[in-house]
């Protein structure tokens, strides 16, 4: 008896992939958490934006390592000085420059102390494991899966402009160059987003392809929602549970 193989799915058009990229970025990011959705309400304690901040902080300063390891996949000249500018936007070109820098700064308008931040001390084991998790998948995917992850990006520069606005208007006490970071990053994320997206609309030319580059995008998603989970999680425990010493379980101490 002989077996036909079904033949292999015809690829999307363009303009499907790319509508169905979009679809992910759109129902499935962060910006949809319950915590965000809080804190763009202006419902967090200081206590809480505090511990949303340093542990965003952790997933920010793994950007640049995330993206040193997708550079090394990068076979040209042009794609390599491409990825570079993000390692630049985010570490900076000397000290005191850059992403990472303006986060920190954040930190402090709202009360952190920039050496607990760096200590990484803070850091709720949940937000280490789903950090570990997006470095790792851009360490081990190809690159057309490393790249395709990052087009949350699609959304960010959105979610920034809504997230500045909010805490203008709820979080007074910030100061208000403590901003800096996500004003920044509006345009820096539609440059990104939209470069990304070339290279994954080209990249993907056949259906198993494409369904890899969505793929990676819902992981990417999850990532987010998983980081916001755990705070979420921590600022519920901190309300309900009395706090007793090595009560939190280990490095929850934020
Ligand atoms: O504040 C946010 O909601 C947000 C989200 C994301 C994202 O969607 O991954 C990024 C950023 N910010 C960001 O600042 C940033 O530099 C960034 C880089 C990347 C990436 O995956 O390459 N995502 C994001």
């Amino acid at each position: 008896m002989t077996t036909t193989l079904a033949p292999p799915a015809k690829p999307w058009s363009p303009a499907e992939f790319e509508a169905r990229l979009r679809a992910v970025g759109q129902d499935r990011y962060h910006d949809r958490h319950p915590f965000n959705l809080r804190m763009h309400q202006g419902d967090l304690t200081p206590d809480e934006v505090r511990c949303w901040i340093t542990n965003r902080f952790h997933y920010q300063r793994h950007i640049p390592v995330k993206d040193a390891l997708i550079l090394a996949k990068l076979d040209s000249s042009r794609l390599r000085r491409m990825w570079l500018r993000r390692i630049e936007d985010h570490d900076g070109r000397d000290e005191g420059e850059g992403g990472i820098e303006r986060w920190l700064r954040l930190g402090e308008a709202a009360g952190l102390d920039r050496r607990t931040l760096l200590s990484g001390e803070s850091v709720l084991p949940g937000v280490r494991l789903a950090v570990e998790g997006y470095v790792n998948f851009c360490r081990l995917r190809s690159p057309l899966e490393a790249v395709a992850a990052s087009l949350t990006e699609l959304t960010a520069p959105d979610l920034m402009r809504l997230r500045i606005e909010a805490f203008e208007r709820h979080y007074p006490w910030i100061a208000a160059d403590g901003l800096g970071y996500f004003r920044t990053r509006v345009d820096q994320g539609r440059r990104d987003s939209a470069e990304a997206l070339d290279l994954v609309l080209r990249w993907a030319r056949s259906r198993e392809e494409q369904e890899s580059a969505v793929a990676a995008l819902s992981f990417k998603c999850e990532v987010l929602w998983a980081l916001l989970d755990a705070v979420q999680q921590h600022a519920v425990r901190q309300r309900t549970v009395p706090q007793r010493a090595g009560h939190d379980g280990p490095r929850e101490r934020v």
